[in-house]
């Protein structure tokens, strides 16, 4: 069969792939000399663009130290119109995920700084993958950037949790260890990053084969980590229909926004954490250095799930259940929604007045009415009191410090002081306790 086309058709990237290098009337050779980079320099294998769309996958083997490896699929990243490619004038931006990635690739690798993953996932979350991962590793092009484990094993002894299975959720992680608020106990960084455009774009086949490239061209660990992830169709016609690639993604991605536009990001790791309406953990993602961390949302005792909310916490419960059926297609088992009707409607109660106060405020501080603070002060108290009873948020520091604010433009600058000074140690107590 016909070699699949490659960046720029079948010419070759010109030196280091960073967009301003980018040089498209240039032919430079496809045979580097010996010692130069290869030309998808800082990836570690030849990009695979789909023919005929703007897509492309950038694949790096050992991102952040990692042995599972990075695929993005991503817009060619500048903007590109030839007889082979349809060109979306929205997308055309040079500024994406997969230049963000190369940035950080080349950046590291210059000040020697490519950082290893500082917490190892369990083997364990690898699962026994079974054969009918072989579908999705069955891929178009023959090379593969698979790099096998060479770091030592991690002992998952150390980890504060353990992957278990549980009813009726598939599997979830169960604290082995006391987890004080605060403390964050796992950093995870992406497998797959892909265009949310990307169905717009492309066929439904199209997606799917690249989907599959994206994850056929992990490591071998990193194919095995993420086909072993949950799937929702679990029924086996429908798992006849839907590729397992595909599935997998369906299930375990969240929205990250990088470089202003918004990818699909498959945390392998943190994909093991089921969604709760009061959950005990919460993550945070940083768009530079692409990581996401997982935090105790409060003390978490050993024996207990440490889930995350995959939903806004401001909502009542029926619209917060008919989104996580829509969006990840599940009925909610959480604690939460599982408790009693008089104390879900209590609940939401809390959350509603939440919302409503908070837009009260808005509204009162963008008046900019001096005589209106008082007010807006009694409101704001209101609404953090709410929000600590239905432990919504991680840490108060910075309610607190807004109400200093508040305070201090009410004219009564001694209690804007000692809020904010509540405030800031609030925050500095959670901080510490983020170090460890
Ligand atoms: C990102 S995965 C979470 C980990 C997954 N349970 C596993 O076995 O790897 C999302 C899937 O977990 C299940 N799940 C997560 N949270 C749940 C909840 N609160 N109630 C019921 N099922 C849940 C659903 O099947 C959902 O499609």
């Amino acid at each position: 069969s016909a070699p699949p086309k490659y960046l720029f058709g079948t010419t070759c990237l010109p030196g280091p792939l960073q967009p301003s290098s980018f040089n498209l009337t240039t032919t430079p050779s496809c045979a580097p000399s010996s010692g130069d980079p290869p030309p998808w320099h800082p990836f570690t294998a030849r990009p695979y663009c789909l023919p005929k769309t703007d897509y492309c996958i950038f694949t790096h083997a050992g991102f952040h130290g990692s042995d599972r490896g990075l695929s993005v699929i991503d817009v060619r990243p500048y903007a590109i119109t030839t007889e082979d490619t349809v060109v979306d004038n929205d997308d055309e931006v040079s500024r994406t995920a997969v230049t963000a990635v190369a940035d950080m690739l080349v950046s590291a690798s210059l000040s020697g700084a490519l950082e290893p993953l500082p917490d190892l996932f369990s083997p364990e979350a690898a699962s026994s993958s079974s054969s009918s991962s072989s579908s999705a590793t069955t891929t178009t092009t023959a090379e593969k950037t698979t790099r096998e484990p060479t770091s030592e094993e991690p002992d998952s002894k150390n980890l504060p949790y353990e992957l278990r299975d549980l009813p009726n959720k598939g599997k979830g992680l169960i604290a082995t260890r006391p987890i004080p608020r605060g403390r964050i106990f796992m950093i995870d960084y992406p497998a797959v990053l892909a265009d949310t455009k990307l169905p717009r774009h492309v066929k439904q086949a199209q997606g799917r084969e690249l989907m599959a490239e994206a994850i056929g061209r992990l490591s071998t660990r990193g194919r095995e980590e993420v086909l072993g992830l949950a799937r929702q169709n679990e029924d086996e016609e429908r798992k006849k229909r839907v590729p397992v690639s595909e599935d997998v993604m369906k299930t375990n991605s969240f929205v990250v926004e990088v470089q202003g536009r918004e990818y699909m990001a498959l945390f392998p790791k943190i994909a093991r954490m089921n969604h709760a309406c009061k959950p005990s953990a919460v993550t945070r993602f940083n768009s530079t250095t692409l990581s996401n961390t997982a935090m105790a949302f409060r003390d978490i005792l050993p024996g207990e799930e440490i889930t995350i909310s995959y939903s806004t916490f401001g909502l009542p419960s029926t619209i917060r259940q008919q989104n996580l059926l829509s969006g990840w297609g599940f009925t909610c088992t959480c604690d939460l929604c599982t408790s009693p009707p008089a104390d879900l409607a209590a609940s939401d109660k809390r959350r509603e007045k939440v919302s409503r106060l908070g837009q009260e405020v808005i509204e009162l501080v963008s008046r900019g009415r001096k005589e209106d603070m008082q007010q807006a002060v009694a409101l704001y108290s209101e609404a953090v009191e709410a929000v600590d009873e239905e432990g919504l948020v991680p840490h108060l520091g910075g309610h607190y410090e807004v109400l200093g604010r508040l305070w201090g433009a009410a004219g009564e600058v001694e209690k804007g002081r000692e809020w904010a000074q509540r405030g800031r140690e609030e925050t500095e107590m959670f901080e510490r306790a983020a170090m460890g």
